[in-house]
């Protein structure tokens, strides 16, 4: 069941080492089927170099298994909030690559500061509440990605727009419309989260990136006006103006 969703779930994975986000086995990545109800993640604490497409395990969006050999990764039950709170999302990444997670441990937002940043974050990627400890001890594994929708829905913040955040004390979470795209909205994360802590070592002045760049950079990549790259929706319309 599943097996071209296997493999491209398989594939994303692959790329966490090779981009250089995940140590050991500290990483994982999921896509999903929403037409079948059904998402494809890594197995847990399997190393990288021994993981076949035929590991990958198959879970309903009531977080139970329905396929596969092997435990499911940890942090199934933070993918399955997030798929079921943010409707739109095809594949879900959890790294601890150390960028994000300095930001994490500082309970910080990683904030816009540069144009990079706006190419693919449109604003701020939050820091979500670290879990409590009356949460840890329930006997519900889901508050990680419930603080995450708790972030988003308190902020008023697209999870379309800023695909990715930080549970404080822990790490980054990014998603995007596929396995592939959520892989490089987490590298662009830690990407980013570098070059702030370096930014802000340089300069105590305000930081924060202009509106009107956030918007230049955001919006010539990302809706119905896009221009980047090979999309000409801008010389299009400026032709239509002729
Ligand atoms: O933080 C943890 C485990 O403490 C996990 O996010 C990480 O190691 C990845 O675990 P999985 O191999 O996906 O179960």
């Amino acid at each position: 069941m599943l097996e071209d969703l296997k493999q491209e779930v398989y594939e994303a994975n692959m790329q966490l080492p090779k981009l250089g986000l995940v140590t050991f086995t500290w990483g994982n990545v999921s896509g999903i089927d929403r037409d079948k109800g059904l998402f494809v993640i890594k197995p847990s604490g399997v190393d990288y170099d021994k993981l076949k497409p035929s590991d990958m395990v198959v879970v309903n969006l009531d977080g139970e298994v329905v396929e596969g050999e092997m435990n499911p990764s940890s942090d199934t039950p933070t993918h399955t909030v997030l798929y079921n709170k943010f409707p739109n999302i095809g594949g879900i990444v959890h790294t601890h690559s150390p960028w994000a997670v300095s930001f994490a441990g500082a309970n910080m937002d990683v904030p816009a500061m540069n144009t990079t940043h706006a190419d693919t974050f449109y604003g701020d990627v939050p820091a979500a509440d670290a879990l409590t400890k009356a949460e840890i001890e329930e006997d519900y594994e889901g508050y990680t990605g419930e603080t995450i929708v708790k972030t988003f829905n308190e902020r008023g913040l697209d999870y379309e727009a800023v695909p990715a955040a930080l549970v404080s004390q822990h790490g980054p979470f990014a998603w995007g419309p596929t396995p592939a795209k959520a892989v490089y909205n987490a590298k662009v994360l830690e990407v980013v989260a570098e070059e702030d802590y370096h930014s802000m070592q340089l300069t105590k002045k305000n930081l924060e990136l202009p509106q009107y760049l956030l918007d230049k950079h955001y919006l010539r990549k990302h809706g119905a006006n896009a221009y980047y790259g090979q999309n000409n929706a801008k010389s299009k319309e400026h032709a239509a103006r002729q």
